[in-house]
C-alpha cells in the first residue's frame, strides 16, 4: 500500500495544494498540467524528491495507483477522454471538480472498465487548512477496499470525510456553494451598477455589511471557471438559484408596494420555517466585536446601520420554499456558506434586528436603488447560469471583477483574517 503512487492531473491551485500535502505525508506524486506549462513546472518542483511532474496525462495515468483529475469542470469531459484509456490496469481514479453530474459521466464514458472509481471534493479554497473541513468521498464504482484506500491516502488532511452519492453531493452544494456565490456575485454586481465601493458610504459600514463586503471581494478576486462550472453543470443549482432570483424579486415588489404586512408575515413564516425552536442550541455564528474588526473602510461606526438586508430575507425565503434547513446541509459547507448562514442567522436570530430591517425596507427609501439594482443583478445571474453560456458568465464577471481589482490585495489580507478568527469558533461545531 505503501508504495502506491499518486497522479494529479491538472496542477492549478488545488491540484498543487494535494500535492504538496500528499508529498510531505510521504506519498510519491506523478503530476502533469497541461504540456505547455511541463517545463515551468518541472523547475517550481525541481527541490521535491517526491513529485515527479511529467509532460501529459498519459505518462501520469499509466503509473499510478490513484489518479485525481484536477481540472477546470468545463474541460472534464475532454481530459477524461483524452487521458482516460491509458489508466494503469486496475487503478482508481477520482477527480476534484466541484460539480460531480459531468464527472462521474466522464468517468463512466471514457474510462476502462478494470478502472474503480472513488471520487472526492474538498470544501475550501486551495489556502484554507483543511483540517476539520469537511471532504466528500464518492464510492461510485468501487470495492469497499478501494474506498479504503482512498480514505487512508486522503487521512493526512485531518479533514472531516463525508460519505455520499454524487447526486446528493449535487444537490446539497448546489445550495451550500451555488446559490451562496450567486448572492455575493449579485451584491458586486449591485454596488458596481451604482458606482458604489461600499466601504466609502456610512450606511454600509461596520458589522454585518462587513462580512459581505470582505466575501464578495473575495469570490470576485478569484477564478471565474471555478464559479461558473459548479453553478452552470449543476442541474439542481438552476433551480435554487432561479428561487433565489424569485424570492428577491417578489419581497421586493412587496417593498416597494409599502405592503408591511404582508412582507412581515411573509419573512418571518419564511424564518419560523429555517430557524427552528431548539436550534439555537450553540451560540450565534457571528458576534459585533468579531465583525466591527474587519472593515475596509477607515470610518468609525456608531450605531448599527439600519438596512432592509434584502439579500439575506431573500435567501431565508428561498431556503422555505424549496424546503431546505441549511443546518442539515453543514455536512457539505464550505466556510463562505457558515459565514452566509452566520450572517442570515444573526439577522433572523435578533428579533429587534429584524423588525429594523423590514420596517427599513418599507420606510427608508434610501435603499430603493440599492435594491433595484441587486433585484436586476439577481435575475441576471440567474438567466446567466440557466442559460448555461460559459463565455458570458466569464464576461459579466470579469468585468465586475475589475472594478473592485484595486481593493483586492487589501480585501483579501483582511478577508482571511476575518475568516480565520470566525472560523476557529465554528470549525468544530458545524
Ligand atoms: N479553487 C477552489 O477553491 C476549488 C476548486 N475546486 C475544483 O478543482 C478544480 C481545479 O480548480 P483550481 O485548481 O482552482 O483551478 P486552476 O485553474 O488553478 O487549475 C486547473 C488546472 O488544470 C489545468 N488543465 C486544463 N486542461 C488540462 C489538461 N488537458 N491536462 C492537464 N492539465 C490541464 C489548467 O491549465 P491551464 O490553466 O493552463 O488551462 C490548470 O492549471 C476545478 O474543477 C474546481 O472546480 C474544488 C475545490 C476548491
Ligand atoms: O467556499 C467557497 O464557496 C469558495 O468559494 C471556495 C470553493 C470553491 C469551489 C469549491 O468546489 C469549494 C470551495
Amino acid at each position: 500500500m505503501e508504495d502506491a503512487s499518486i497522479g494529479i492531473i491538472g496542477m492549478g491551485d488545488m491540484g498543487k495544494m494535494y500535492a504538496q500535502r500528499l508529498s510531505a505525508a510521504g506519498w510519491r506524486i506523478n503530476a502533469c498540467d497541461r504540456p505547455e506549462n511541463y517545463e515551468s513546472l518541472t523547475q517550481e518542483f525541481a527541490s521535491q524528491q517526491r513529485i515527479t511532474i511529467f509532460p501529459n496525462g498519459h505518462l501520469v495515468s499509466r503509473l499510478s495507483d490513484f489518479i485525481l483529475y484536477s481540472v477546470e469542470a468545463g474541460v472534464i469531459d475532454r481530459v477524461v477522454a483524452q487521458y482516460g484509456p491509458s489508466t494503469k490496469v486496475g487503478a482508481i481514479v477520482g477527480g476534484q471538480t466541484s460539480c460531480k453530474a459531468p464527472e462521474l459521466a466522464a468517468f463512466e464514458k471514457h474510462l476502462p472498465s478494470d478502472v474503480e472509481i472513488v471520487s472526492c471534493h474538498s470544501l475550501h479554497g486551495p489556502k484554507v487548512n483543511p483540517k476539520g473541513q469537511p471532504l466528500v468521498l464518492i464510492q461510485h464504482r468501487a470495492s469497499d477496499e478501494s474506498l479504503q484506500f482512498v480514505d487512508y491516502i486522503l487521512s493526512s488532511f485531518g479533514s472531516k470525510h463525508v460519505y455520499i452519492t454524487g447526486e446528493m453531493h449535487d444537490r446539497i452544494t448546489a445550495d451550500t456553494q451555488a446559490v451562496t456565490h450567486a448572492a455575493f456575485l449579485s451584491m458586486g454586481t449591485a454596488w458596481q451598477a451604482n458606482n458604489q465601493f461600499p466601504w466609502e458610504i456610512n450606511r454600509w459600514v461596520g458589522g454585518i455589511e462587513n462580512v459581505k463586503i470582505n466575501i464578495t471581494l473575495r469570490i470576485y478576486a478569484n477564478k471565474w471557471h471555478v464559479y461558473a462550472g459548479l453553478a452552470i453543470l449543476n442541474p439542481a443549482a438552476k433551480q435554487q438559484i432561479r428561487q433565489y432570483a424569485e424570492s428577491v424579486t417578489e419581497l421586493y415588489k412587496l417593498m416597494l408596494g409599502g405592503h408591511r404586512e404582508e412582507l412581515k408575515q411573509r419573512v418571518k413564516a419564511a424564518g419560523a420555517a429555517v430557524f427552528k425552536e431548539g436550534q439555537e442550541a450553540q451560540d450565534l455564528l457571528l458576534k459585533d466585536e468579531v465583525l466591527d474588526r474587519f472593515s475596509l473602510s477607515n470610518r468609525s461606526r456608531e450605531k448599527s446601520p439600519p438596512n432592509s438586508h434584502l439579500s439575506l430575507l431573500a435567501i431565508v425565503d428561498c431556503w422555505s420554499k424549496l424546503g431546505i434547513v441549511p443546518y442539515d446541509h453543514m455536512i457539505c459547507s464550505t466556510p463562505l456558506f457558515r459565514l452566509w448562514l452566520g450572517v442570515t442567522e444573526y439577522l433572523f436570530r435578533n428579533p429587534e434586528l429584524l423588525e429594523e430591517a423590514l420596517d427599513t425596507a418599507i420606510d427608508d427609501n434610501t435603499f430603493r436603488s440599492d435594491d433595484l439594482e441587486f433585484t436586476f443583478a439577481a435575475r441576471a445571474w440567474s438567466d446567466c447560469v440557466s442559460f448555461g453560456d460559459f463565455e458570458s458568465y466569464r464576461d459579466r464577471f470579469e468585468r465586475i471583477a475589475s472594478y473592485f481589482a484595486p481593493r483586492f490585495p487589501e480585501a483579501s489580507q483582511l478577508g482571511n483574517e476575518m475568516m480565520k478568527t470566525i472560523l476557529e469558533k465554528t470549525t468544530n461545531n458545524p
